[in-house]
């Protein structure tokens, strides 16, 4: 079983508008609502390349009970709080295909619903050949809640995957996570530095064994113990990205768990990725579309192992 955590579950609410204009009323032509927020958008996609996927995190209030109702093909371990799930919007400009995201900030989680579910992660953990964790924290929630969590999961010597940002992200990576996935935005905030091999190297210093950037439509450098590589899609390619860094991770970790060699881990990642952007509807990945790109995903070695 593939264990992914979302602490800040949401119900993803996404708009389609003719065109978006600051300050300017909008008629939406098409509305879709889905259980999203980082983990469960990974387990999603795992789910759909047949692994057991058992999700758990926060969800509370009415939000919380669509979440529920709408989760499909995977196990339901989540921990109720008192306050309502978070939504989130995107908005998504028809004619450029540009996406504008709005993110509520979720439910004010207490000491005895942190306690709650610590005790619970604790107990999947134990049963999990791979761990995620991913997204924002919500109010109440420790900064060093995934500092925790890696180091749980380290103990019981089940490889664990960190996808957060800012503080969250460089307290969580000093516990030594197996592979970070951080975006180019918040691997320059974690390390300084805009380069982003350079900056992936740093990531692996301050802690994290693996650093797999995402850098939009460009693809994907890992900087690994067993060696440096940029994975990268056939061409350019145009749609909503919503989703796509979660269908990355969970690429990584369903080659993770059948032994893949790490080219083979990227090539899986961006592929599906890839397959994302190219969904009609944000957070799905077109199977066809996946498969056929499976053997397209260009990958080539940086350098030799640091
Ligand atoms: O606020 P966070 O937790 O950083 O990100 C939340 C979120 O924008 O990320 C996903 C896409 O990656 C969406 O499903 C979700 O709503």
């Amino acid at each position: 079983m593939i264990l992914t955590v979302t602490l800040n579950a949401a119900l993803d609410i996404t708009y389609r508008v003719p065109a978006l204009r600051p300050h300017a009323a909008h008629r939406v032509t098409d509305v879709t609502e889905r259980p999203g927020g980082k983990g469960l958008n990974v387990g999603r996609v795992l789910a759909a390349l047949g692994h057991d996927v058992t999700v758990t995190g926060f969800v509370g209030g009415g939000t919380g009970r669509l979440i529920r109702e709408r989760l499909t093909g995977v196990e339901d371990a989540l921990v109720p709080v008192a306050g309502p799930s978070r939504r989130t919007v995107a908005v998504v400009d028809a004619r450029t295909g540009d996406t504008t995201q709005l993110n509520e900030p979720g439910p004010l989680v207490t000491a005895a619903e942190w306690a709650a579910f610590l005790g619970v992660y604790g107990e999947l953990v134990a049963g999990a050949e791979a761990v995620a964790l991913c997204g924002s924290l919500p109010p109440g929630v420790p900064v060093g809640a995934y500092a925790g969590l890696v180091r749980t999961a380290r103990a019981a010597g089940v490889p664990v995957l960190l996808d957060t940002s800012g503080e969250p992200l460089r307290r969580g990576v000093a516990a030594r996570p197996d592979i970070i996935k951080p975006n180019s935005d918040e691997l320059a905030e974690l390390t300084g530095s805009h380069e982003p091999l350079k900056a992936t190297q740093d990531a692996r210093r301050r802690g994290a064994r693996a650093v797999v950037a995402s850098l939009g439509a460009e693809g994907l450098v890992a900087a690994t113990d067993e060696g440096r590589w940029r994975a990268a899609p056939p061409a350019r390619l145009r749609g909503n990205p919503t989703g796509a860094g979660d269908s990355a991770s969970a690429g990584l970790l369903s080659a993770l768990a059948e032994g893949l060699p790490w080219p083979a881990r990227l090539t899986r990642a961006v592929a599906l990725a890839t397959a994302t952007v190219l969904s009609p509807t944000a957070g799905d990945f077109d199977r066809t579309s996946y498969e056929e790109l499976l053997g397209r995903v260009g990958v080539t070695t940086e350098v030799t192992a640091a």
